[in-house]
């Protein structure tokens, strides 16, 4: 599995802790976000992990901003790419389940980095249920 990741000032120590996590599970993963503190505009971010995703490059993305929705919101303006913003484990799962999510945004500043790793760990290992969903994953392009 290949995963990319991507995050602005208000995540360099959530996306340490996904990196290390990730990379101890043998996925490879392509680090797109900051490793400072040092205020950056998310989109910057938010955009070249979608650009893998929407290229096939890798198989997932991770996002990660203070609130989770800015660098989300720059995600999803790429097509077939469906990034939910997820702040428990149960979300994650039905991100998957239900949104065949192929990237999953994170509020730092609204979880604890314990609690970021499960909600990961559970997006990356649960399918995507079809039938009737699949319905209606098909019916959010607008184009
Ligand atoms: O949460 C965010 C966007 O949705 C970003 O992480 C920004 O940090 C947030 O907008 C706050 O900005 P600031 O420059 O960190 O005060």
């Amino acid at each position: 599995m290949k995963i990319a990741i991507g995050n602005d000032h208000a995540g360099p120590e959530y996306k340490k802790a996904l990196v290390q996590m990730l990379q101890d599970k043998g996925i490879e993963v392509v680090n797109y976000g900051t490793d400072t503190f040092d205020s950056v505009d998310y989109p910057d971010f938010g955009h070249k992990v979608a650009q893998d995703v929407e290229d096939n490059n890798v198989d997932f993305g991770i996002v990660i901003c203070g609130s989770g929705n800015g660098i989300a919101m720059s995600a999803n303006k790429h097509q077939g790419v469906r990034c939910a913003l997820c702040w428990t484990k149960e979300i994650a799962v039905l991100a998957r389940q239900h949104n065949n999510a192929n990237v999953i945004s994170i509020p730092a500043r609204f979880t604890a980095i314990p609690q970021v790793l499960e909600m990961v760990d559970a997006f990356l290992t649960t399918e995507f249920e079809g039938g009737r969903h699949e319905t209606r994953v098909n019916k959010i392009a607008c184009s």
